[in-house]
């Protein structure tokens, strides 16, 4: 790390250069107003956050980023939560995982040959690593890149007679060519699997994963990255409530008569602007997406002469509730 033009000590956020994830974490900042820019070429693996000062942005593979994240080489970054349980072998003392980014959805599964009929779950492993051992003498071997999930799961499922053959791609292949018998491997839509002829045994799936915002609790953070990092959070956290809730704007009854709190606390709605200060006139909530339509129709029963609703952009608060649960653990 290397003090900027300021002389402030940067917050090392680390993005996708590469694969699946590069095209959705851009869009995902880009939407919380954090745009990245690139250094001069696209061989440039560092660049800024237009408008943030004290943000250095690296870009790294997925897998980096796990590391990174788990040595305290960066910050803040976005990887897949597969290589985060993957890579560190204390998940939850090493980062925090702020919010999943809803793209980068994939499951890691124990696959086998479909034309292994009887073995549907994985007691019926057991069976079969035994069979290889007295009809083979080898063991029951299992290609993937995910050792360390691999090695817990199958401890978990008390499957204990099979080796690991690490593989660095194309693990699917691995049945067909010879080199294991099944493999624990990401699937998203399953056609690699059945392209391979493999299936996904009944009780197989070891995590569900997807991309998520995660914290370094390892970094270095002073004073300047915690400012820095406020700035970040709070803008994503601004779009976050702003996409998963809507604004509702109620013109009260002449009468005034209306009783706002009990309505708010049936609907999960909130007043962030406060109650309102006269008897008349105009309120703001806000509310889940999903209670929209109850909350209008009670604020209508309840005397409103109208109720408009609508999506905002932004909508920040004092509080800055992923900045606040990052804090608290450092
Ligand atoms: N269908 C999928 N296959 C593989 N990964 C997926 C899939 N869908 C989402 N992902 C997520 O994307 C992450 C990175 O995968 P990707 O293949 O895009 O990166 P990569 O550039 O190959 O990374 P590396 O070179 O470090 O393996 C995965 O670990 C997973 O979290
Ligand atoms: O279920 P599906 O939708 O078919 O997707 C799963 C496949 O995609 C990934 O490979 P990737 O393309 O990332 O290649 P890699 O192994 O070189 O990373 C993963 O390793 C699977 O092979
Ligand atoms: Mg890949």
């Amino acid at each position: 790390m290397t003090p900027s033009d300021s002389g402030a000590m940067p917050l090392i956020l680390a993005v996708p250069s590469k694969g699946r994830l590069q095209e959705n974490a851009s869009a995902f900042f880009g939407r919380a107003g954090l745009r990245l820019a690139q250094g001069a070429g696209a061989r440039d693996y560092r660049g800024k956050l237009v408008g943030v000062p004290g943000v250095e942005v690296r870009y790294l593979s997925a897998s980096e980023i796990a590391a990174q994240l788990a040595s305290g080489a960066a910050h803040l970054g976005v990887t897949g939560e597969d290589l985060i349980r993957e890579t560190l072998p204390d998940v939850r003392g090493q980062v925090e995982l702020l919010t999943p980014l809803g793209f980068g959805n994939a499951t890691v599964v124990v696959a086998v040959p479909q034309a292994w009929i009887d073995v549907r779950a994985m007691s019926d492993l057991d069976e079969v690593a035994a069979l290889m051992r007295t009809r083979h003498g080898r063991r029951l071997r299992v290609a993937t890149k995910y050792v360390n999930l691999t090695r817990r799961f199958f401890a978990e499922k008390g499957v204990a007679d099979y080796r690991i053959v690490e593989s660095l791609g194309a693990t699917e292949g691995a049945p067909a060519a010879g080199s294991a018998e099944i493999v624990v491997d990401i699937t998203t839509t399953g056609a690699t699997l059945s392209a391979n002829a493999l299936k996904v045994l009944d009780d197989g799936i070891i995590l569900r994963s997807e991309a998520n915002l995660v914290a370094s609790l390892k970094a270095p953070w002073g004073e300047d990255q915690r400012t820095a990092l406020r700035t970040v959070l709070g803008r994503i956290a601004a779009e976050e409530r702003a996409r998963t809730t809507r604004e509702v704007r109620a013109a009260l009854p002449e009468s005034g008569a209306i009783d706002l709190a009990t309505i708010a606390g049936l609907h999960e709605a909130e007043l962030p602007y406060g109650a309102p200060r006269g008897g008349d006139g105009e309120i703001v909530m806000r509310c889940p997406e999903g209670a929209v339509f109850a909350l209008a129709g009670a604020l209508v029963e309840a005397g409103a002469r109208a109720v408009t609703v609508r999506r905002v952009d932004y909508a920040f608060a004092a509080e800055n509730p992923l900045a606040e649960r990052l804090l608290a653990r450092l």
